[in-house]
């Protein structure tokens, strides 16, 4: 078994997903990181510069098709992996948890430590925290019935209100993780 993790940009999928990897014991891996290591690459961001977005793209779907293949693995995917239908039949191998964040609480995240290393926020116009919200609200409209598809949903809402929380910023990742354990305990 494996478990993918989907959610936008600044989600949490790496952070929380290396948290759920060692509570479950299984290894962690970020499809961003194989395609650096494909490629050559220190970042994303570099990668985006170089080739432009469809050369990543097509990497991605690489890097997923690889992953399909692992056992005790949590997977963190790109934000956007879920958009082609092609890397559902690699991610749908295993369990798949959405990690849905509002996108203010994406925002104000991102706004935190700059947009740069996000190459799809760097021709957007104003501060850092308009920036993200506007793209990422965009971005979000177009993939939000593909992030549906996952077999699982970890909602930042969803938790807020179980705990009695008012902002959902003061959830930590253990939180979230704890949350996503629950939810897909049973099948692991
Ligand atoms: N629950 C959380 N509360 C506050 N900040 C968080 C939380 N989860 C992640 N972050 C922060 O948000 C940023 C993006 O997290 P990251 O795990 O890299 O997201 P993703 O892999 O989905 O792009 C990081 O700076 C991280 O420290
Ligand atoms: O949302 C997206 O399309 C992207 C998200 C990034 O990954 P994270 O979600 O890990 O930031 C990275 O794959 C690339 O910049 C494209």
């Amino acid at each position: 078994m494996n478990v993918k993790r989907a959610g936008m940009m600044g989600s949490g999928k790496t952070t929380v997903g290396k948290i759920l990897s060692q509570a479950i014991d299984y290894s962690f891996c970020d499809s961003d990181t194989l395609v650096e290591q494909d490629v050559g690459v220190t970042t994303v961001a570099e990668l985006f510069q170089i080739y432009g977005e469809d050369f990543f793209r097509d990497k991605e779907t690489k890097a997923l098709e690889k992953l399909s293949g692992v056992h005790r693995y949590v997977v963190s995917t790109g934000g956007g992996a879920v958009i082609r239908d092609e890397n559902w039949t690699y991610m749908g191998k295993g369990i798949s948890v959405w990690l849905d964040v509002p996108l203010e609480e994406l925002a104000r995240r991102i706004a935190a430590v700059g947009t740069k290393t996000r190459p799809l926020l760097v021709n957007e116009q104003g501060d850092a925290y308009t920036k993200a919200f506007r793209r990422l609200s965009a971005l979000f409209e177009q993939r939000y019935k593909a992030y549906e598809n996952a077999s699982a949903r970890v909602s930042l809402e969803n938790i807020a209100a179980k705990l009695g929380y008012k902002d959902v910023s003061n959830i930590t990742p253990a939180m979230i993780a704890i949350e996503a354990i629950e939810q897909i305990g049973h099948i692991l």
